[in-house]
């Protein structure tokens, strides 16, 4: 059913890292997630994103004219930390997240015991919800700021062992916590969810959530049930949805997605026949779902909200980092193609 998966080299992830070094410093990484002292000396040397009530501090770009994710040096936010009245020893409580092409290691830490807006004035930046940091903030650095949220919320809701109700314990980098009770080891963990984008040939069908902003349509999307495979559960999730049947599927790509508690996007197209599109909508799941030009989704594309505060255009899709985007601009750009 799954027609055909690009191939892997193909895929922007892959293509936007330079592979120089890349071995090297995943076997860092590596290193770091299972050497407790190593990732301590690290972490001095290491740069830190500050969230506070698991929204991430941006701080103004050296232009002015846009923001971008705080990353401080683990030794600033120590003399931070100090200011605010707060031991610095909390910045131990960090969490190790990627290591950068400059092979500095990048940790993420949860502040919201403390005073927010002293803090703010300390860093010289502000905290932000991560929904709209991703209008904010560059593209590249949102895979970042999702990760640092997604560990620190995964700590957050599983610092109890489920078998044993006893506290669990984690290691210095926060790749897993233990129950010295039961010898359960937790590993962070992200919920499969299909998203697909469905055609009939010269229209898509986009929909929305009651819960979503005013204007936003985005692809049809539904978590994975156990023991389902991606075809499966999108067949199904396209019928429960909108009463429509898909006739055949192309991977498009993936992407881990922070909320509601860290999902597993895979993202895929279909087309339905032409003859066959008239949308009975889960009315329990969705406030709405309509078919949408090619000039009516290249508008979209183009008037994406650029600040979460002004009024946002009356009909949108989702920010550019969000996979629901990459497979409306691969739809649009396909539909261009075939116009020429
Ligand atoms: N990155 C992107 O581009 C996009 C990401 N998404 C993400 O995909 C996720 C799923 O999409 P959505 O359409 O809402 O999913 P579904 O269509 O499956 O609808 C959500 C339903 O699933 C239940 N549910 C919640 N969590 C889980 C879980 N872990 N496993 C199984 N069922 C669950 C909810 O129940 P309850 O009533 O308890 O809440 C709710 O009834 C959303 O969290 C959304 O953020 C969606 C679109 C675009
Ligand atoms: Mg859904």
């Amino acid at each position: 059913m799954l027609q055909s998966f690009k191939p892997i080299f193909s895929c922007n992830l892959v293509l936007s890292r330079s592979f120089s070094g890349y071995v090297s410093r995943m076997r860092y990484l590596m290193r770091l997630k299972e050497d407790d002292e190593a990732c301590r000396e690290a972490l001095k040397s290491g740069k830190v994103l500050l969230y506070h009530k698991l929204s991430p501090l941006l701080r103004k770009t050296s232009s002015g004219s846009g923001y971008k994710l705080a990353s401080l040096k683990t030794s600033d936010l120590e003399q931070i930390l100090e200011k605010v009245g707060k031991d610095k020893h909390i910045v131990n409580e960090s969490f190790l997240l990627e290591c950068t092409d400059k092979d500095e290691p990048q940790f993420s830490l949860e502040v919201g015991d403390l005073d927010r807006s002293a803090l703010e004035q300390e860093c010289g930046g502000m905290f932000v919800d991560l929904r709209k940091a991703f209008f904010m903030i560059p593209g590249p650095e949102s895979p970042l700021a999702a990760k640092g949220q997604a560990l620190l919320r995964w700590h957050q809701t599983n610092s109890f062992c489920s078998a044993t109700g006893q506290p669990t314990v984690r290691n210095q980098s926060g790749s897993y916590r233990v129950c010295h009770s039961s010898g359960i080891t937790y590993y962070p963990k992200m919920a499969p969810v299909v998203i697909v984008l469905v055609s009939d040939g010269s229209r898509c069908l986009l929909a929305r959530q009651a819960m979503f902003p005013k204007g936003m349509y985005s692809a049809l999307s539904g978590f994975c049930d156990m023991g389902e495979s991606v075809e499966e559960a999108l067949l199904r999730e396209v019928a429960e949805e909108v009463g429509l049947e898909v006739e055949d599927l192309q991977y498009s790509g993936s992407q881990h997605w922070p909320f509601p508690q860290s999902s597993f996007m895979l993202a895929c197209h279909a087309t339905v026949n032409p003859d066959k599109t008239q949308v009975n909508i889960d009315k329990a799941e969705l406030e709405d779902a309509r078919w949408f030009t090619y000039e009516e989704i290249t508008e979209a594309l183009q008037n994406m909200p650029r600040d979460p505060r002004r009024e946002p255009p009356v009909f949108w899709v989702p920010p550019s980092y969000a996979i629901a985007n990459q497979l409306i601009q691969e739809w649009a750009n396909h539909q261009q193609l075939s116009r020429k």
